[in-house]
């Protein structure tokens, strides 16, 4: 039986932009982009995992958004997923390289060029529908 994993993933938002980090080449889907994230952990909330994930490996703090509302199945060989995806702002900004080997701010069009885990795919399709300059964070 493959494990099964909830993650929680964030849509950092600045000016009309959103950020991608490439996953380090010795994780699990290294090299590829995706949204900075990871599991939830037992008796966490998404909302309080992903300000963990995002504390741990960007060594920022975030406002938290709206969730994106995509679906969030999918098998990978190792393991079955369900992630969701939270809008959020950064309040700092360190960018540390804790689990990445480089960010990179763009335009969700100009993003979804790059090689993306496919499980991200949805959340990308919906934010290019998306005016990103009219989401509201929690402050
Ligand atoms: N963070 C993140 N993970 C994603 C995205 N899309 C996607 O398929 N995933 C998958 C890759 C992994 O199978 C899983 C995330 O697990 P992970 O191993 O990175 O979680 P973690 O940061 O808690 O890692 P670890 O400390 O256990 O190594 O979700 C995404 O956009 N962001």
């Amino acid at each position: 039986m493959k494990p099964e994993q909830n993650i929680v993933a964030a849509v950092l938002i600045e000016d009309g932009r959103i950020l991608t980090g490439r996953r380090q080449a010795h994780r699990v889907g290294g090299g590829y982009y995706e949204f900075p994230g990871g599991k939830i952990e037992p008796g966490e909330t998404a909302q309080q995992a992903i300000k963990r994930e995002i504390k741990e490996e960007l060594g920022d703090e975030i406002v938290l958004g709206p969730q994106l509302p995509v679906p969030g199945d999918y098998e990978y060989s190792y393991a079955k997923i369900h992630i969701q995806f939270f809008c959020a702002k950064l309040l700092t900004q360190n960018l540390e390289h804790e689990a990445h080997t480089e960010f990179q701010w763009g335009t969700p069009a100009e993003l979804a060029q790059l090689q993306w885990l496919p499980a991200s795919r949805p959340a990308l399709e919906w934010l290019e529908q998306q005016d990103l300059r009219k989401i509201e964070f929690d402050e």
